[in-house]
This record gives structure tokens, C-alpha cells and sequence, in this order.
């Protein structure tokens, strides 16, 4: 998918994810969060357009998308413990970690 739909789907999983009323409902967006980030690491973001695959900026974005994949696991690894209120609270990371990389590369 074009960047911007995985983005459209993070985000609208997120929402989903803060607002889980069950650790089942919460896991199964995270799965899809997790999906839609592994795809917008194929990805080149606009402000990144033309620079090559293994520039420097290219190798930050993805260690951007690789640090938010890691905090998704973190979460669900909650979530499948049926730990919904600590799951809660881990997923507020994942708004520091998108608004730091959407400074940066958005
Ligand atoms: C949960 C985390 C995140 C959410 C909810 C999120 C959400 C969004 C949304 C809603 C957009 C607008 C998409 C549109 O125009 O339709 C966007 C754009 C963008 N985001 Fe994220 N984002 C997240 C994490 C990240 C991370 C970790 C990065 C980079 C490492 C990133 C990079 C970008 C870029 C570059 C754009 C502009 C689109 C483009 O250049 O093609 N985002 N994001």
C-alpha cells in the first residue's frame, strides 16, 4: 500500500487500541498495526523522495518504524496476558514514538 493508507490504517487502529474494551479486541489491531507498519518500512516517505535506500535518512526512517514495531510487541505481549489496564497504559508510547518520527520525517 501507498505510505499514507498504512499511516491511515495505523492510525485508525490506534484509536481502536486505546479505546479496546477487551485484551482480544485490542490484539487483533495491534496485529494489524503491526501489519501496516511492516509495509511502510517498504515505504519512502515524501520528504525522503529520491534519497537512496541506504542513506542515512532512509536508514533512520525505518529505525523510526523498527522502534514503533517494537513498542506495538511490547503492548500486545500485554494484551495477550489479558493485562488490558498496563497494555493501556504502554500504548500511550506509541504516540510519543509516532509524534517524534512525524517531527522528523512527515
Ligand atoms: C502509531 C503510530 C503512527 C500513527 C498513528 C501515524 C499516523 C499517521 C497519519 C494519520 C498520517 C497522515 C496520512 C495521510 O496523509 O493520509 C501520517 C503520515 C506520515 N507518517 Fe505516520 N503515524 C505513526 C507513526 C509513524 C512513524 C513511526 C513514522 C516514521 C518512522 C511515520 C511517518 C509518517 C510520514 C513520513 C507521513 C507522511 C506520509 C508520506 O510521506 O507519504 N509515522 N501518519
Amino acid at each position: 500500500l501507498p505510505l499514507e493508507q498504512d499511516m491511515d490504517i495505523l492510525g485508525s487502529e490506534l484509536v481502536t487500541v486505546q479505546n479496546a474494551g477487551n485484551a482480544q479486541e485490542m490484539h487483533q489491531s495491534l496485529e494489524k498495526m503491526r501489519h501496516a507498519a511492516e509495509d511502510a518500512r517498504t515505504g519512502t516517505p515524501y520528504t525522503l523522495q529520491g534519497q537512496a535506500a541506504d542513506s542515512e535518512n532512509m536508514k533512520a526512517y525505518r529505525a523510526g518504524i523498527d522502534q514503533l514495531i517494537a513498542q506495538i510487541n511490547v503492548v500486545d505481549a500485554l494484551a495477550v496476558k489479558n493485562k488490558l489496564p498496563e497494555a493501556k497504559a504502554a500504548a500511550k508510547k506509541l504516540i510519543d514514538i509516532r509524534n517524534q518520527n512525524h517531527r522528523k520525517f512527515r
